[in-house]
C-alpha cells in the first residue's frame, strides 16, 4: 500500500459493505468509520455478522460489494484488493495463539522488518509497556493465559499497524482478570494511536471500552453512538433490551397520549389507535409502601403510582431484583434495588415509572 499523506480522513472507514452466504445477507449494507486512537465497538449477538465483517475489513474475507478505505485510500471495493498482509492491520482474536516454538521476544519480533537493533529495540518497548521486561527468553507455555494475552497485543502492535481488529479477545481470560487486562489494553492502545475495531457479543465490553458502539442485529447496524447514548437513547425495543432486562406496559395512543396505570405518555409518532409499548428497565423502576392503601404522593418525575404485591425477591450480590404481580392487568414488573431488599411474598407495595427514563416504542 502506498504511504499515506496526512489525511483528515477517518483512519478506517468502510461504506455499503454486503455478504451473502448461499443466498441468506449475512452483512447487510455496513459502513462504518473509526478514527486514529479511537475504539468502535461491533457489538451484537452471535451470528449476526460481525466476525464476517471484521473478516473483509482484514481482507481474509471478499465483499460481494462496498469499499473498505484506510486513510482515505482505497484498500478493497470490487474492483481494487491490496492484499491482506499490505493493509497495515493487525490482529487479535480469543485463540491467539502463540507460535509455541518461539520465545516470547521471537514471538513479537515475528512480523517485524528492519535491523536485529531495530527489532530488539522494539521488542523491548512493548515488554515493558506491558509490565512483563524480564519474559523476552520465555516459552508461551511458561505463561499464564493474561501474560500470554498481553504478549499477543505485543505481538500484534509491534509492526505499528494503524488498524487493530479484535474478534472476542478477552472472552478465554477468567472474569477477575479481564478487567485489569481490557484497561490495559485500552491504554497500550490509545498510547499507540492504533484505530481499533473490536467486535463483542458483550454490552458491558463495549460500554468499557468503546468510544463509539455500532450495535448489530441480522447483518445490519441498527444504531451507531457514544456508549452513553446508545445505552440510554436506544432505537427500538430490542436495542434496549440487548443491555439489560427490560418491563413492558402496553398501552395504546388518543390524541397523541397513551393512557396507562402509570399515568399519560406522550407517543407523538404514534397514528391515533396505535399500540405502544413502554420500556423500562428495572433500575428505573421506584419503589414505596403501601400505608395503609394510600400509597407514595405521585411527583411530577415519577408520575402516577400503581399497586402491585411482592411475588418474588432475590439477593444478586450488587442489588435485589425484586417481581410484582400488578393489580391493573395481573403482569409482572421486575424493579432491582441497589441494596438488600427482600419484601415477603404477598406483601402490597407502589411502583413508580423513573419518567425521564421511559422509552415509548410503537409495538
Ligand atoms: N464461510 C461461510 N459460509 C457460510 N456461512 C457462513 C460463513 N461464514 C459465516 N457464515 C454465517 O454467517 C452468519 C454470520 O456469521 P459471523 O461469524 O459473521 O457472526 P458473528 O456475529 O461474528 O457471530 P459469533 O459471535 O458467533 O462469531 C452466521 O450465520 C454464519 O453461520
Amino acid at each position: 500500500m502506498p504511504t499515506s499523506v496526512a489525511t483528515d480522513a477517518p483512519r478506517l472507514e468502510v461504506t455499503n459493505l454486503n455478504r451473502s452466504f448461499g443466498g441468506r445477507k449475512v452483512v447487510d449494507d455496513v459502513s462504518l468509520s473509526v478514527a486514529a486512537g479511537q475504539v468502535t465497538c461491533l457489538l451484537g449477538p452471535s451470528g449476526c455478522g460481525k466476525s464476517t465483517t471484521l473478516r473483509m475489513i482484514a481482507g481474509v474475507e471478499m465483499q460481494d460489494s462496498g469499499k473498505i478505505m484506510v486513510d482515505g485510500e482505497l484498500v478493497c471495493d470490487t474492483v481494487t484488493r491490496v492484499p491482506a498482509e499490505a493493509r497495515s492491520i493487525g490482529l487479535m482474536f480469543q485463540d491467539f495463539a502463540l507460535f509455541p516454538h518461539l520465545t516470547v521476544a521471537g514471538n513479537i519480533a515475528f512480523g517485524l522488518r528492519g535491523s536485529r537493533g531495530q527489532k530488539a529495540e522494539r521488542v523491548h518497548h512493548l515488554l515493558k509497556r506491558i509490565g512483563l521486561p524480564h519474559y523476552a527468553d520465555a516459552y508461551p507455555h511458561q505463561l499464564s493465559g493474561g501474560e500470554q494475552q498481553r504478549i499477543a497485543l505485543a505481538r500484534a502492535l509491534a509492526p505499528q499497524p494503524k488498524i487493530m481488529l479484535m474478534d472476542e479477545p478477552f472472552s478465554g481470560l477468567d472474569n477477575r482478570l479481564r478487567d485489569d487486562i481490557r484497561d490495559e489494553t485500552l491504554e497500550v492502545l490509545k498510547e499507540e494511536g492504533t484505530a481499533v475495531l473490536l467486535v463483542t457479543h458483550e454490552p458491558d465490553e463495549a460500554m468499557r471500552m468503546a468510544d463509539e458502539i455500532a450495535l448489530m442485529r441480522d447483518g445490519v447496524i441498527v444504531q451507531r453512538g457514544a456508549p452513553y447514548n446508545v445505552h440510554m437513547r436506544p432505537v427500538d425495543k430490542d436495542a434496549a433490551a440487548f443491555f439489560s432486562d427490560l418491563n413492558i406496559v402496553p398501552g395504546r395512543v388518543h390524541g397523541g397520549l397513551v393512557e396507562t396505570a402509570f399515568g399519560q405518555f406522550l407517543a407523538p409518532a404514534v397514528p391515533e389507535g396505535g399500540e405502544v409499548e413502554i420500556v423500562i428497565r428495572p433500575q428505573h423502576i421506584k419503589i414505596d409502601f403501601d400505608r395503609q392503601g394510600a400509597g407514595p404522593n405521585p411527583t411530577p418525575q415519577t408520575g402516577v403510582p400503581a399497586r402491585g404485591v411482592v411475588e418474588r425477591a432475590r439477593f444478586m450480590g450488587k442489588d435485589s431484583l425484586v417481581e410484582f404481580r400488578m393489580d391493573f392487568d395481573g403482569s409482572i414488573l421486575k424493579a432491582s434495588v441497589p441494596s438488600v431488599f427482600l419484601p415477603k411474598k404477598g406483601l402490597p407495595l407502589w411502583l413508580m415509572l423513573r419518567r425521564d427514563r421511559c422509552f415509548v416504542f410503537p409495538k
